[in-house]
């Protein structure tokens, strides 16, 4: 069953296009990995699935039901884990939750039980009864994911749940989503972190400036640019001549340059790196060279010609 079908959204601010016909579907029971740069449109594709903005057209539906006119036992069945952390700094950890809980009906004995239990899930047993303000980013995230998941819903949508966090909460938070999938719990997560995406999710849909521009297993996916070469070159100065010259050899479809690295994409047996290392030599400075194997980030920088986290928050 599908948990999810957001069909052909489209969504305006003002002139500005964010959603263009957007349609992702999302079974359940899966781990659903939402790829985009920065102002790709998943946060406002987020929102629109959580009806927290309305969309000019289109049609969502969650569990089989259609959004609009079952919004509010829809929102039963979601849990929301926002961008920006959206905990009280004045409540207590297990304050927070009980608040959280209550606005979804829970009660008593059962939303002293749900407390706990979320509480032990996030591993924040022993900071129940402590302000957030002394945590720290990755205990703050925790709680974040927490306070969505106090009522268990049967959806959990994630907004790049780990900006920000050192490795080992982050590592917590993708063993948290591995566990909660595991017991039933469909994701959907939103990152700029291609190998969390590549550690956790079953399927990928790549977003670029409002529009899905790839969707499949990551296999899928890479499979689809098997047939290329990546020629990695690092030069003292990649200036705009030389990336021009390599845009023309015979073959090359793609040139991007990061800093001082250059990316040129090519079929399988072109046989550019002879071509690249002469072209590079003439304008001396080069530093390195090598050929690669396309990984999903190939796959994302082929399709979006930028890099995954170009300007996104480290
Ligand atoms: N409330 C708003 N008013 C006007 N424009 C907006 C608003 N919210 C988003 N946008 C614009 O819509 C586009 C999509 O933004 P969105 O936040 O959905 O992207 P994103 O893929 O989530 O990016 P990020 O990775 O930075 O969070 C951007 O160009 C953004 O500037």
């Amino acid at each position: 069953m599908m948990i999810t079908h957001m069909k052909n959204i489209v969504k305006r601010y003002g002139n500005h296009l964010a959603l263009d016909c957007v349609d992702v579907a999302i079974e359940e029971r899966e781990i659903l990995g939402l790829l985009g740069p920065n102002g790709a449109g998943k946060t406002t594709l987020i929102h629109a699935l959580a009806g927290l903005i309305n969309i000019d057209s289109g049609e969502i539906e969650v569990l089989g039901k259609s959004q609009k006119n079952n919004m509010l036992e829809i929102k039963k069945e979601i849990g929301l884990v926002t961008q920006d952390i959206a905990v009280f700094e004045d409540l207590t950890a297990k304050e927070n939750l009980e608040f959280f809980g209550g606005i979804y009906g829970l009660r008593g004995n059962t939303l002293k039980k749900c407390v706990e239990e979320t509480l032990e899930f996030v591993g924040l047993k022993e900071y129940g009864g402590k302000l957030p303000v002394k945590f720290s980013g990755g205990m703050k995230r925790r709680l974040n994911i927490a306070c969505a998941l106090i009522h268990r819903p049967k959806f959990l949508i994630m907004d790049e749940p780990t900006v920000g966090i050192d490795p080992q909460s982050r590592n917590h938070i993708l063993e948290t989503v591995r566990k909660l999938n595991q017991q039933g719990t469909t994701i959907l997560y939103t990152t700029h972190y291609m190998e969390e995406v590549q550690a956790i999710a079953s399927r990928v849909v790549i977003m670029d400036q409002g529009h899905v521009i790839a969707k499949g297993t990551i296999e899928e996916l890479v499979e689809k640019i098997q047939h290329e070469e990546k020629i990695k070159l690092e030069v003292a100065e990649p200036t705009e001549t030389l990336l021009e010259k390599l845009r023309k050899l015979d073959g090359v479809k793609q040139v991007i340059q990061s800093g001082r690295e250059i990316q040129i994409i090519s079929p399988v047996g072109s046989g550019n790196l002879d071509r690249v290392l002469s072209v590079a030599r003439q304008f001396g400075g080069v530093r390195s060279v090598s050929t690669e194997k396309p990984t999903l980030e190939d796959v994302f920088l082929t399709l979006t010609g930028k890099r995954l986290r170009d300007g996104g928050e480290e």
